[in-house]
């Protein structure tokens, strides 16, 4: 699967609690590639609020992990989060539109370094960095049926495109 500049990026599944547009209590993240990452706008309201009129810090790390896996898709990668850091810099406020973008700064190996941030109003209200390490499908297929679109198609077709996309590896 071939994302192209400005393109949407597919749902993990239709589930997911941050992009699956079938969960009800889910963030429905519409995330777009950028580059060799992936942005999306969010807005969070009243189900994700934590101190009063503010957004719960763990809403916030879940949309800007869930971008991780956006990223994941650009690439062609199949990989799970090992670690995730959060700096909450500023109060993430209710009713806003937030902007989120996410990307990959650096691979070896298995493992993967992504960067991502949450700006309103083009502040930075919060920064992640994550490691992700590569998995096979059997990660995932020993939990659930995963043989479908399309996460089974993604997984089937994992491979490590360049950073334009042209089919040489950009992932190592
Ligand atoms: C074509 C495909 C596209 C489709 C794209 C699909 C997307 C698919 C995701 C969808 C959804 C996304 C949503 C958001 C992303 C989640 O939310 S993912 C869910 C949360 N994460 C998990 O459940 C992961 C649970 N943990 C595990 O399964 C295992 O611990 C791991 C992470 C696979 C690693 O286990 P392992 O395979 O045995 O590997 P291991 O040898 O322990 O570690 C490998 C390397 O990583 C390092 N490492 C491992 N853990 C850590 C850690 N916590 N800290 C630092 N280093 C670590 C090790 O030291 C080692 O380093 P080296 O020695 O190689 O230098």
């Amino acid at each position: 699967m071939t994302i192209r500049e400005g393109q949407s990026i597919p749902p993990h599944q239709d589930n997911c609690f941050g992009c699956g547009p079938r969960n009800p209590a889910g963030l429905h993240l519409r995330m777009q590639r950028n580059g060799m990452g992936v942005v999306a706008d969010l807005v969070l309201d009243e189900r994700h609020e934590g101190a009063p009129g503010l957004a719960h810090g763990g809403v916030v790390a879940a949309a800007l992990d869930d971008l991780f896996g956006g990223v994941l898709v650009v690439l062609g990668v199949p990989a799970v989060t090992a670690n995730l850091s959060v700096d909450y810099r500023a109060p993430v406020r209710l009713g806003r539109t937030l902007t989120l973008s996410a990307t990959c700064t650096r691979s070896a190996g298995r493992k993967l370094w992504m960067h991502g941030t949450v700006t309103d109003a083009n502040a930075i209200t919060t920064e992640a960095t994550a490691l992700f390490v590569r998995v096979g499908l059997e990660h995932f297929s020993s939990h659930a049926d995963v043989a479908g679109p399309p996460f089974g198609d993604w997984i089937g077709q994992a491979r490590t495109p360049s950073p334009d996309g042209s089919g040489a590896s950009g992932v190592r």
